[in-house]
């Protein structure tokens, strides 16, 4: 029976089409799954017409209405045919005119390139390569090498035209897409073997026959990550209505191959940098549990935040459709599942309340040092270590510290430490981590909770909250499933996971495409990452743990703006936004994030008085499509706008003096901190994904002036790593 199935090209372009355009396709795709072959080629409404002067006579067009055509790739033989695209009448038809289909040796999937446009540049771009002096971009790579990465004999000869990165870009939106994406990744710096290993290993579909590069219909099932095979009309429908969401039906095979995994040992870890799909990867595991899940057991999704829960939580009623399953689910933060398991009316404290309750606790004792220092031992030495007792904590290892500490002195440290436990518990309060420390014991008497915990966001959470999880969840196959990135470390919890029963060894995969933000947009978020001018890193060699993390999107770089007075930064960016909304951004589409959460209340008001409907990001607060986000950096995190505004960034913000340890309290923690501190700026522009702006008033961020962007400018596209 004939079926048409949905490449991953005409989904890029399925949310700028019409409704009566998208009930068009409906309408053609229920034709397919209806007729038989015969009567398809023959339907006078459908018109499955080949194309005269086409380059590929497999390449047709169907009609979707008076105006719009779809493009279809109709292989001689077999009966499943490819929607490629939509597009008005004329441009579908000259589109389709110059693709050619072909089925790629190595990856054994079906491949499109523009193939009259190839044809016509590459002799141009041959003569004047010949004519340089510089040397060829892929020169480093043998043709065995380029050919073993699935790289076929037509795209070889482009590649072996190319001298730089830019002529890269022009050949790259003709290319079949995984071989494109091959070449951007060698040229980015990768080894052959990392992009084996990354892009083409997890493409592989096993089979015991050699290819046969006819057979189209064998091709189109192992092309999952780029054509989907809808099978219900339900399901299409689904697809239609939800054309944002292209995560759910197409994942790249490395993140396929992660989340789809039938089983691991052991615990297992995705990493890689903002937007590669983490969060993505971490639903679709969900779902593949949810599949093989036996009566009665549950799964744990966790995460850092309540924006995130939100988000991951609407990510998962889009990806799992039934609500039986979904309630099988459990999404909550870690410090909420460690309340419900503690299950306590005690109230949790904040930051300052505990600052002065350390005070409180060091009067009672005589403890002379700071409160800071207390609160920091108790956080990293006494929770992390899970020191119990008096005679532990004098002989513990203070790991990491940078404070000396005379063992004379411990005894008093120890004794504040139960003063402030004890104050605690007499008044009614608990501190989050504490809590986790609790919750551990009762877990650890009681037994596990649930039979999966899929962690996202994990590079912040603290050891007291591992070891919760780990007992969480009982040592069996798939128990854990953790997603992170360690450059958005923003709240200085530096953990081995192996001393704390969580081995990954081996079940580690590192994620490296972004499909959030344009290249321009990361290139200069990296700069500030590693605290150099992003256009100088090119020639500092290569810096391994960002190597080969790239984005195939384009546009403008980021927009910085340096104001005189708060005012002036206030109307600016009021300014910015309107500009956005007359672009066509929704309001709920632009995201304003600041340091503080004065500034934020400054930004909602003043966006309020300018006549734009603004509302804080806050826990639990619904997200809405009508009103700007107006929110903090911290709780920006793991989120994403298609406009992003970072305001305030001036030298008093980041670093926040505040959140800095000194330097003469404890060296360590005084990097530590301002580490955390970068990551923070780094995390806040990485949510943008059209465009991002940049403010600040007065001297701007020192971060800003290392990353050689602390002037007023709109930064041009920033090279290409
Ligand atoms: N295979 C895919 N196809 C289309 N879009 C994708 C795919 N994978 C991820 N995305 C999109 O990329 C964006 C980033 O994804 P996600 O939030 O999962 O990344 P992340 O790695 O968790 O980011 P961060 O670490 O910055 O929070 C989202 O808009 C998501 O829908």
């Amino acid at each position: 029976m004939p079926q048409l199935a949905l490449a991953i090209g005409f989904f890029a372009e399925l949310p700028k089409l019409q409704p009566s355009v998208r009930k068009g396709v409906m309408d053609a795709w229920e034709k397919f799954d209806r007729l038989s072959l015969d009567q398809l080629f023959k339907d006078p409404g459908l018109k499955l017409e080949s194309l005269t002067n086409a380059r590929d006579k497999q390449i047709r067009t169907i009609r979707i209405d008076q105006f719009w055509r779809g493009v279809v790739l109709a292989p001689a033989s077999g009966d499943t045919f490819v929607l490629l695209r939509v597009m008005q009448h004329d441009k579908a038809i000259a589109w389709a005119k110059k693709q050619k289909s072909s089925i790629n040796e190595v990856t054994r999937a079906v491949e499109i390139r523009d193939a009259a446009t190839l044809d016509e540049i590459t002799p141009a771009y041959e003569r004047v390569a010949g004519d340089s002096s510089k040397e060829r971009l892929f020169a480093p790579f043998s043709d065995g090498d380029l050919k073993a990465l699935g790289i076929d004999d037509e795209t070889l000869r482009q590649a072996r035209s190319i001298v730089d990165q830019e002529q890269l870009d022009v050949f790259a939106p003709l290319l079949p897409q995984d071989q494109r994406e091959v070449l951007q990744y060698l040229a980015s710096g990768c080894t052959v073997e990392e992009v084996w290993q990354d892009i083409v290993a997890p493409a592989l579909q096993a089979s015991a026959h050699p290819v046969d590069t006819r057979d189209y219909e064998t091709a189109i099932r192992h092309s999952r990550a780029r054509i989907a095979l809808v099978t219900a009309s339900e399901e299409l429908r689904d697809i239609l209505e939800k054309p944002f969401a292209a995560w759910r039906v197409f994942l790249h095979p490395a993140q396929h191959k992660v989340a789809y995994r039938a089983s691991y040992s052991g615990p297992a870890q995705v990493t890689g940098g903002p937007g590669t799909g983490k969060s993505v990867v971490a639903l679709h595991r969900v779902r593949h549990l949810l599949r093989h899940l036996r009566d009665g057991d549950r799964i744990l999704l966790t995460t850092f935040t309540n924006a995130l829960v939100d988000s991951l939580n609407q990510g998962l009623s889009l990806l799992v459709d039934d609500p039986d399953l979904r309630n099988r689910v459990d999404v909550m933060t870690v410090d909420a599942f460690a309340g419900r398991v503690v299950n306590t009316s005690r109230r949790p404290v904040n930051g300052y309340e505990e600052a002065a309750r350390w005070e409180q606790a060091a009067e009672a004792t005589g403890f002379t040092g700071t409160p800071q220092f207390l609160a920091q031992e108790y956080k990293h030495v006494v929770l992390a270590q899970d020191i119990r007792g008096r005679e532990e904590y004098e002989s513990c290892e203070r790991r990491g510290r940078g404070s000396a500490l005379p063992a004379s002195a411990r005894a008093l440290v120890w004794r504040t430490v139960e003063e402030f436990t004890r104050r605690l518990a007499e008044d009614g309060l608990r501190t989050y981590l504490g809590t986790c420390g609790e919750a551990t014991d009762l877990l650890t008497g009681q037994g596990p909770r649930y039979r999966h915990v899929v962690v996202d966001e994990a590079q912040d959470l603290h050891p007291a909250q591992w070891r919760m999880l780990r007992a969480a969840v009982p040592r069996r196959p798939d128990d854990l499933f953790i997603a992170g990135d360690p450059h958005q470390r923003i709240y200085d919890n530096r953990v081995s996971l192996k001393s704390l029963g969580i081995n990954v060894a081996g079940r580690s995969v590192k994620l490296r495409k972004n499909y959030r933000s344009t290249q321009e947009i990361l290139s200069w978020a990296t700069g500030l990452l590693l605290g150099r001018p992003y256009a100088e890193l090119a020639d500092s060699g290569r810096h391994d743990t960002l190597l080969g993390y790239g984005s195939a999107l384009h546009g403008s770089g980021p927009r910085v703006h340096a104001a005189q007075t708060e005012e002036a930064e206030l109307d600016t960016l009021a300014e910015q936004v309107r500009a956005w909304v007359d672009g066509g951004a929704a309001y709920g589409e632009i995201g304003i994030c600041a340091r503080f959460r004065k500034t934020c209340e400054k930004v909602r008001d003043r966006l309020i008085a300018a006549g734009v409907p603004a509302s804080r990001v806050r826990a639990g607060a619904a997200r809405t499509d009508d009103a700007v986000n107006v929110g903090t950096m911290h709780t920006f995190k793991g989120l994403e706008y298609r406009y992003t505004a970072v305001v305030g960034v001036n030298d008093r913000a980041l670093p926040n003096p505040s959140a800095i340890t000194p330097e003469d309290v404890d060296r360590m923690q005084h990097e530590a901190d301002l580490a955390a501190e970068r990551c923070l700026l780094f995390v806040a522009c990485t949510r943008a994904r059209d465009g991002l702006y940049v403010s600040w008033t007065g001297r701007p961020s020192p971060f800003l002036v290392e990353a050689g962007c602390g002037t007023t400018q709109t930064a041009g596209p920033a090279p290409s790593p």
